[in-house]
């Protein structure tokens, strides 16, 4: 439960919130005078690939300043952004939600020694 004892928000507004944006794709309508998802979105990759990389860059000045709520508003904003990219290349948070579960339990450190084990077995010889 929240502070206002409403339920805690889960993954499900990740979802719900790609559902109106992908109503903001200029393909349906999306109304560029009313709507910011919409102006971004017509106004292609650029700009929204250029917000992403602002975003990230205030959330990590926010957690170098180490605000709680700065840091909670800066990565809303990073994930909004996602979501916003995630639309113009027909993507859903749900693919990206099944990769995170498809990694759950895999540690970090096996995965990339693996995956250098596997770049070590394709290498060339280089030792004659
Ligand atoms: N979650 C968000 C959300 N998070 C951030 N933003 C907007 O992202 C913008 C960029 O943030 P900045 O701090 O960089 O502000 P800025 O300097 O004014 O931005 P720029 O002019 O540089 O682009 C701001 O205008 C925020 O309002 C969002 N805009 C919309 N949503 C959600 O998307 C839905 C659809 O929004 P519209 O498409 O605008 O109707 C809304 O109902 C919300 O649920």
């Amino acid at each position: 439960m929240t502070q206002d004892n409403l339920p805690a928000p889960t993954a499900d507004i990740l979802v719900r919130l790609a559902d109106v944006l992908e109503t903001r794709r200029p393909q349906a309508g999306g109304d560029s005078q009313s709507s910011y998802t919409a102006k971004l979105l017509a106004r292609g990759p650029d700009a929204f690939l250029k917000k992403i990389g602002e975003e990230a860059t205030e959330l990590v000045m926010a957690a170098k300043d180490g605000v709680p709520e700065r840091i909670v508003s800066e990565t809303a904003d990073l994930w909004f952004h996602c979501l916003v990219a995630l639309t113009h290349y027909g993507l859903r948070p749900e693919d990206v939600l099944a990769e995170l579960a498809r990694r759950e339990g895999l540690s970090g450190l096996a995965e990339k020694a693996a995956r250098n084990h596997e770049g070590a077995d394709s290498a060339p010889d280089r030792s004659a």
